[in-house]
């Protein structure tokens, strides 16, 4: 049997061990907090996350990353993005040099606006062949349930992409290769920040037309960026690109959808934040986003009046309505 390594046990690490564990792998999972470690292990769920699921008998759980390393063929990292950069440096000493380092992370630096593969190369001097990305419409709960999805692994090298293709093809779950790293990341992030625009226009009480017309210029505003960071734009109508925009924007499961219609309801950044205990990426990332885009002179109007939002600057309700009144143009993705 094949052993795998997650770091991160909160919903989408949990829930991708399940996956891993599905397709036939024995998978050690690295927990920040050692009651959660002896609760998987002694009761096979992850009650502050996944609540009522019992996970399969192939996942243990510990808080020693070296336990979890070892005799690992291939890393999944799956933590708060803008936490990455802290962990790595914690876990430097103990990451294997030779196996596949992958981000299941959705999320761009703030500060350094890099996304979280290359904040990994930074980090483990990993080069892009051992550094791969997995994204997709994958609302954990759903996957944890076993409930059928599909996804993407993205790799530089075909190769690697391949073999971590295997190792998470499961009975429910359908993992495609991809090429492009940066497409499939930015996909990723990005339709965060777009989810929270959703949630906004759902919790003012707006319609169907408000939430279709935020995903469709949402979608053109993520393959603007991507196209200018190289990303291939056929990426962005594919899973990780609308199949991601359109789960996440459609689904109450969605934390970020969730924080943005709780800020259409009158709630704070603060508010939401303190009650709960689940990263909703959009949050930070819509500033790290907007600074990406003008750092390449990218038009991104929907992350950038998000931004505004959660900086406290403008309403939700100004911003939908300042998004619509901006001066009219034509339709195109250029
Ligand atoms: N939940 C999903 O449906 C889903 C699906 C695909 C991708 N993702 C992505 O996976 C990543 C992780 O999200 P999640 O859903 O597991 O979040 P989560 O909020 O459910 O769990 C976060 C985990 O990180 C831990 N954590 C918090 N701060 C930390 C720190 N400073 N250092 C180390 N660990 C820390 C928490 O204890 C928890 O175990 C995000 O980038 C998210 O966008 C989530
Ligand atoms: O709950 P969210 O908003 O972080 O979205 C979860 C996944 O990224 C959906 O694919």
């Amino acid at each position: 049997m094949t052993k795998v390594a997650v770091f991160g046990a909160g919903s989408w690490g949990t829930a991708f061990a399940t996956v891993l564990a599905n397709a036939g792998n024995q998978v050690s999972v690295w927990a920040r907090r050692e009651s959660l470690c002896a609760a998987i292990n002694a009761d096979h769920e992850n009650a502050d996350y996944l609540p009522g699921l019992r996970l399969p008998e192939a996942i243990t759980a510990s808080h020693d990353p070296a336990a979890v390393v070892d005799g690992a063929e291939a890393v999944f990292l799956t933590v708060p993005s803008q936490s990455l950069r802290d962990n790595l440096t914690d876990w430097a000493g103990v990451l294997p040099n030779a196996v596949p380092l992958v981000s299941l992370m959705k999320g761009v630096e703030l500060g350094t606006t890099k996304r979280m593969s290359e904040v990994i190369a930074e980090l483990t001097g990993a080069g892009p062949e051992r550094i791969a990305v997995v994204s997709g419409p994958n609302l954990a709960r759903e996957i944890a349930e076993g409930q059928p999805a599909a996804a993407v692994v993205a790799c530089a090298d075909e190769g690697t992409a391949a073999r971590l293709q295997k190792l998470c093809h499961s009975p429910a779950f359908r993992p495609y290769t991809n090429n492009d790293v940066v497409g499939c990341e930015l996909g990723g992030a990005c339709k965060n920040v777009i989810a929270l625009a959703v949630g906004m226009a759902v919790g003012l009480g707006f319609g169907d037309n408000a939430r279709a017309s935020v995903i469709t210029r949402g979608l053109a505003e993520i393959a603007r960026l991507g196209t200018a960071l190289g990303a291939d734009e056929h990426t962005f109508s594919g899973l990780a690109g609308l199949g991601d925009l359109v789960a996440t924007c459609s689904s109450p499961l969605s934390r970020n959808r969730t924080f943005g219609e709780k800020l259409g309801q009158g709630m704070t950044v603060a508010e939401i934040a303190g009650a709960t205990r689940q990263v909703a990426e959009g949050v930070k990332s819509c500033a790290s986003i907007s600074e990406l885009a003008h750092h390449h002179d990218v038009e991104m109007p929907i992350a950038e009046h998000v931004t505004r939002v959660v900086a406290g600057e403008m309403t939700p309700k100004d911003m939908l309505f300042s998004l619509v009144s901006r001066s009219a143009k034509s339709e195109r993705w250029g």
